[in-house]
């Protein structure tokens, strides 16, 4: 019944925690890794694991790497989860999952409570942006383009279910954060990588 796709980019240090829980839970048919062009050993280190890893030969951004986790995920309910996260447990992403499986919603969104500062802060204020759902499959119908979206990708995955009316649920990932651009980055590299999400962002926006 369910697939689930991680986007990943220069991951290397960080999607072997994320893959140590997932691959240890029976729930999902097929995980997807999509390797969105990555420098480091990203490749490597999911391949070390039971899961699908596909490899783009080029970075093209979140959206294009999630558009095709679709195009090869089979199941009619799908996950998403970034590689980047800290302190997820199963029972985290079977409250993301339940919800739409019993019907109660078409879709939900994970949101960073009583993690760290920072990162619960971001998506207290930008809720509609997390990179942590469990959706049907079929709502994606009539879409538009996700491949050219980079980091609004989020963005229009939560307008689109918005503007279809269809019942959305919060769930809240107690004690979950993510390492931030700047700890991945340095400082001034990670806050100018920060502005350009913002700009990717800011162009779904205006759509
Ligand atoms: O060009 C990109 C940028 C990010 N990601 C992935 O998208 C997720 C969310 O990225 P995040 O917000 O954590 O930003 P980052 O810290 O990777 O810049 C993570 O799994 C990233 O590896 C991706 O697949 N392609
Ligand atoms: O919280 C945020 O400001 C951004 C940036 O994440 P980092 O601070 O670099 O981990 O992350 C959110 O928005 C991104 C763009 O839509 C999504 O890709 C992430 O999944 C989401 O957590």
């Amino acid at each position: 019944m369910l697939s689930l796709i991680i986007p990943a980019y220069n991951e290397s240090q960080n999607i072997a925690r994320v893959l140590d829980v997932v691959t240890q839970m029976n729930d999902f048919h097929e995980i997807i890794v999509v390797d969105d062009g990555s420098m480091d050993h990203t490749y490597q280190v999911a391949s070390s694991y039971p899961v699908r890893v596909i490899r783009l030969e080029q970075n093209r951004g979140k959206g294009a790497a999630i558009a095709e986790g679709l195009k090869a995920a089979q199941c009619p309910f799908l996950v998403l989860l970034d590689a980047d996260l800290i302190g997820l447990t199963p029972e985290h992403i079977r409250r993301l999952i339940r919800p739409v499986l019993e019907g109660e919603a078409v879709m939900t969104m994970g949101l960073f409570a009583n993690g760290r500062f920072a990162t619960d802060l971001a998506q207290k204020m930008t809720p509609s942006i997390t990179g942590q759902r469990a959706f049907r499959r079929d709502v994606l119908e009539g879409l538009p383009q996700l491949e050219e979206t980079r980091f609004g990708v989020d963005f229009v995955l939560t307008r689109h279910v918005k503007r279809l009316n269809l019942p959305v649920k919060t769930v809240f990932l107690d004690d979950v954060t993510q390492q931030i651009k700047e700890e991945k980055l340095g400082f001034s590299r990670g806050f100018v990588a920060r502005l350009k999400m913002y700009w990717e962002i800011l162009r779904v926006l205006v759509r």
